[in-house]
C-alpha cells in the first residue's frame, strides 16, 4: 500500500525543486479566468491552487499546476451510426441505425479533484473520456468547457491522456521513452540537460528506477511488465505538467497494490492542482476512497454524479440502501447501473439470472435510477456548472473563438526533427540494420552476378535483361518497404499529434530522412556487387551513372510506398495495390513487350521502372557501340530491335519525369497525411 507520506517525501527530492523552480520560472501564464480557481470545491478539503501558488516554489513541477482547469460537461450526449449490414443488395440504400452512447451526462471537475468514472463495460465511460479529451471523432451535443472556453489547441496541449492501450515503441528502453516525450514536449527554454533531468523526475515518480533500462517490448518479444507499462504511459503525460489528465483504465490487468500505487500517484497530482479524471472498471474499497467525485453510468445515461463519499447517502435517499454485508461503494454503484439493488441480491441472488422477467426488472431499476438522477441531482448540477447569472455556455461545438493565441509549438522545428530522427533511427535500427535483410539483398546480388557472369555485348539480350531487372528489383523492393512506414505508426501518430506534440511536417521529414542510409546503401552494395561481376561497361564513369540512377529509381519508388501506406492507412490493402502497380510496370517497362497496343501503350509514361530502364540502357550503350549480330557481321547496339524500340534519346525528359514522380509521390503521401490526421 502506498504510504500517506508517499507526495510529501517526493516534493522534497532536490532535485524536484531544482527543476521545478526553472520551470515555473519558464513557464506561461494562459487563459486562467478570474473565477476559474476561486471555486471551491465541495469534495476536497485541501488548499485551493491560488493558495497552492503563493507558496515559495518549494514543489517539483510534478505536483504543481500552473494553470489550474475546470472542467464542466452538461448533457453530453453521443451517438453513432452502425454499420449496416453487409451483403444486403440495398445496405447502401438503407438508412443506418444509430446507436445512443451517452445520453445527458453532466458534470463539474475542479483542481485539485480526482474524478472516477464507473459504469458496467459498454457503459459508455471511454466515450465520455475521450469526448473530455476532445478527441471523439463526430459531433457531440451539449457542453464541454475548459475554464468557461470551448476545447481549443491551448487546452489541448494543457491535456495529458492516456488511453486503454499503451502506445509506445517496444524497441526503446523506459528511459529512452521518456526522455525523448521530454526532449520533444517540454519548452525549449529548458535545455536538454534539464528535461532529461525531468524525466529521471519522472522515473523517480513513478518507480520506475529497477526496470529504466529495460526495453519495453512487444507482442513478439517480452519487455516490462504490464504495470510498468502503464506508469510508462503516465509518465509520459506527466512530463508536460497537464492542467488536464485524463486516463482510461490506468488499473486494468493490474494488481491490487500496483493500482492502489497508480491512484494514490493520480491523488497526489490532482493534490497539486490539476484536474484528473479516470475510468476504472471495478474499484477496490480501498481505491474508491481515494476519488473526490464519481460519474456513475448506467447504458450511456447518468445515474450518479456528485462526491464520491455521498452516494451511500444520496441512494439511500432514494431508496436503496446497501445491505449488511456491504463493503465496497463500488460494487454498490455497478449493481445497481446494471440494475441489481441490495435487497435483490440477498433475497432473490440465486434465482434471480434464472428469471425470465429478469431483464425486464433490470431496465426498469435502471430506468428509474436514470429518473431519479434527472429530479433530484440533475437540477443542482445545472445550477453548480450554469451559475444563473453566468453567460449561457455554448455547445461542445459551438462557436466560441479558439483562445489560441499562444505559441503552438513548444519546441522549434529543427528540434523535433532532430528529436524524431534520433528517436526514429533508435527505434528501427533493428529493423532497417537487420541481417535478415543484408542476406537477402546480398543473395540476390551474388546470385544475379553468378546469373550474368562476365556477360559482354555478343549477348546483348541478356545484359539488356541486367539492365532491366535492376529497374523492376530496385522498384519492387523499396516500395514493400516504405508500405509499412506510416500505417504502422498510425497509432502513434495519432497519440503523439492529438497532444501536439510535434508538426506533422517534422515527423514527416524525420520519418523519410530516418529509412534512406539503408534505403541507398543495400542498393549501392547490390549494384556494386552485381555491376561488376555481371560484366557491365567496365568505365568508373558509367558505374557511377547506373549507380546514381538506381538511387534515383529507389527513391521514387519509396515515396510511393509512402503515399500508397499513407492513403490507404492499410498494409493489406497497400501492398495488394502495389502489388497489381508493379506488375503492370513490369509488364509495360519495355523489356517483355515491345508492340504494345497504341491504346493502352499509355501506361509506360506512368511507370519509373520504364524511364529507370530508358536511362539505365542509355548510359550503358554509346551510338558507336557495335554488337556481334550474325556470323561475322556487327550491328549497332542501338539498332538492337529491344532497344530501338525503346528508344534510349532525350535522356533530360526521362530524368524529367522521374524527378516529377519523386517530389509528387512524397507530396501525395504529405497531403494524405494531413488529411487522415485525427483532428
Ligand atoms: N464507433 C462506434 N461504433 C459502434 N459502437 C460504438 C462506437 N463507439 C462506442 N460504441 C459502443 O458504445 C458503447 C460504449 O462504449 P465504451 O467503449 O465507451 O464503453 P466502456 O464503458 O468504456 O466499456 P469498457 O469498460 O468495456 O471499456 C459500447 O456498447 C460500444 O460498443
Amino acid at each position: 500500500m502506498m504510504p500517506p507520506e508517499h507526495e510529501t517525501s517526493i516534493t522534497r527530492n532536490p532535485a524536484s525543486i531544482l527543476v521545478a523552480s526553472r520551470i515555473q520560472n519558464t513557464s506561461v501564464h494562459i487563459d486562467h479566468p478570474p473565477n476559474s480557481s476561486s471555486n471551491v470545491s465541495p469534495c476536497t478539503d485541501d488548499r485551493m491552487p491560488e493558495q497552492r501558488q503563493s507558496t515559495p516554489a518549494r514543489f517539483s513541477v510534478l505536483h504543481e499546476s500552473l494553470r489550474p482547469v475546470t472542467l464542466k460537461f452538461e448533457d453530453v450526449s453521443y451517438s453513432v451510426k452502425l454499420q449496416s449490414r453487409k451483403g444486403s443488395c440495398c445496405s447502401s440504400l438503407e438508412p443506418k441505425p444509430a446507436k445512443t452512447v451517452l445520453n445527458g451526462v453532466s458534470g463539474i471537475v475542479r483542481p485539485g479533484e480526482l474524478l472516477a468514472m464507473l459504469g458496467p463495460s459498454g457503459s459508455g465511460k471511454t466515450t465520455l473520456l475521450t469526448a473530455l479529451a476532445g478527441r471523439l471523432p463526430g459531433k457531440v451535443s451539449g457542453a464541454i468547457t475548459y475554464n468557461g472556453q470551448p476545447f481549443s489547441s491551448s487546452v489541448k496541449r494543457k491535456t495529458g491522456f492516456v488511453s486503454q492501450d499503451d502506445v509506445l515503441y517496444p524497441h526503446l528502453t523506459v528511459l529512452e521513452t521518456l526522455t525523448y516525450a521530454a526532449l520533444l514536449r517540454l519548452p525549449s527554454k529548458l535545455t536538454r540537460d534539464e528535461k532529461i533531468e525531468q524525466a529521471e523526475l519522472v522515473i523517480v515518480e513513478l518507480g520506475l528506477n529497477r526496470c529504466q533500462n529495460n526495453v519495453i517490448g512487444g507482442p513478439l518479444f517480452r519487455g516490462v511488465s504490464g504495470g510498468e507499462r502503464k506508469r510508462v504511459s503516465i509518465g509520459q503525460e506527466m512530463l508536460v505538467n497537464p492542467s488536464l489528465l485524463l486516463l482510461d483504465e490506468p488499473t486494468s490487468g493490474l494488481d491490487s497494490t500496483t493500482a492502489q500505487r497508480i491512484v494514490a500517484t493520480l491523488r497526489g497530482l490532482a493534490r497539486g492542482g490539476r484536474t484528473v479524471i479516470t475510468t476504472i472498471h471495478q474499484p477496490s474499497s480501498r481505491l474508491y476512497r481515494m476519488f473526490d467525485k464519481v460519474v456513475v453510468l448506467s447504458e450511456g445515461c447518468p445515474i450518479y454524479s456528485g462526491c464520491a463519499d455521498g452516494v451511500i447517502e444520496y441512494f439511500g435517499s432514494i431508496g436503496y440502501v446497501p445491505g449488511f454485508n456491504f463493503v465496497n461503494p463500488a460494487d454498490f454503484l455497478l449493481d445497481l447501473a446494471n440494475g441489481v439493488t441490495p435487497d435483490m441480491k440477498q433475497d432473490e441472488q440465486q434465482e434471480f439470472h434464472s428469471r425470465r422477467d429478469h431483464h425486464e426488472a433490470q431496465t426498469s431499476i435502471k430506468q428509474s435510477l436514470v429518473s431519479s438522477y434527472k429530479k433530484n441531482l440533475y437540477p443542482a448540477l445545472k445550477d453548480e456548472i450554469r451559475p444563473r447569472d453566468s453567460n449561457p455556455v455554448r455547445s461542445a461545438t459551438g462557436a466560441l473563438p479558439s483562445r489560441s493565441n499562444e505559441n503552438q509549438w513548444t519546441t522549434t522545428w529543427w528540434m523535433q526533427f532532430k528529436v524524431l530522427l534520433g528517436r526514429g533511427l533508435k527505434e528501427r535500427k533493428h529493423e532497417s540494420y537487420s541481417g535478415l535483410r543484408i542476406f537477402q539483398v546480398m543473395t540476390v546480388s551474388i546470385l544475379s552476378g553468378l546469373l550474368w557472369w562476365h556477360s559482354d555485348t555478343s549477348h546483348i539480350q541478356d545484359q539488356v535483361g541486367l539492365l532491366f531487372f535492376f529497374s523492376i528489383f530496385w522498384g519492387f523492393f523499396p516500395l514493400f518497404n516504405a508500405i509499412f512506414a506510416f500505417p504502422q505508426e498510425r497509432p502513434m501518430l495519432i497519440k503523439e499529434r492529438s497532444s501536439g506534440m510535434y508538426r506533422l511536417s517534422s515527423y514527416y521529414f524525420a520519418r523519410t530522412a530516418g529509412d534512406l542510409p539503408m534505403e541507398l546503401v543495400l542498393p549501392t552494395i547490390f549494384t556494386t556487387i552485381t555491376y561488376w561481376m555481371g560484366g557491365l561497361k567496365p568505365s568508373l564513369l558509367t558505374f557511377s551513372l547506373t549507380l546514381l540512377i538506381i538511387l534515383f529509381n529507389v527513391l521514387v519508388s519509396q515515396g510511393l510506398g509512402l503515399a500508397l501506406g499513407a492513403i490507404l492507412m492499410d498494409v493489406k490493402q497497400a501492398t495488394t495495390l502495389a502489388s497489381v502497380t508493379m506488375l503492370v510496370f513490369l509488364l509495360v517497362g519495355g523489356y517483355y513487350i515491345q508492340h504494345i497496343p497504341g491504346f493502352i501503350a499509355w501506361l509506360k509514361y506512368i511507370s519509373f521502372s520504364h524511364y529507370c530502364y530508358k536511362l539505365l540502357v542509355g548510359v550503358q550503350y554509346s551510338a558507336t557501340e557495335v554488337y556481334e549480330c550474325g556470323s561475322g557481321v556487327t550491328c549497332r547496339v542501338l539498332d538492337f530491335p529491344a532497344i530501338r524500340y525503346l528508344g534510349v534519346d532525350q535522356m533530360g525528359w526521362n530524368v524529367t519525369a522521374l524527378a516529377v514522380m519523386l517530389v509528387g509521390y512524397r507530396l501525395l503521401a504529405y497531403v494524405a497525411l494531413r488529411l487522415g490526421r485525427p483532428h
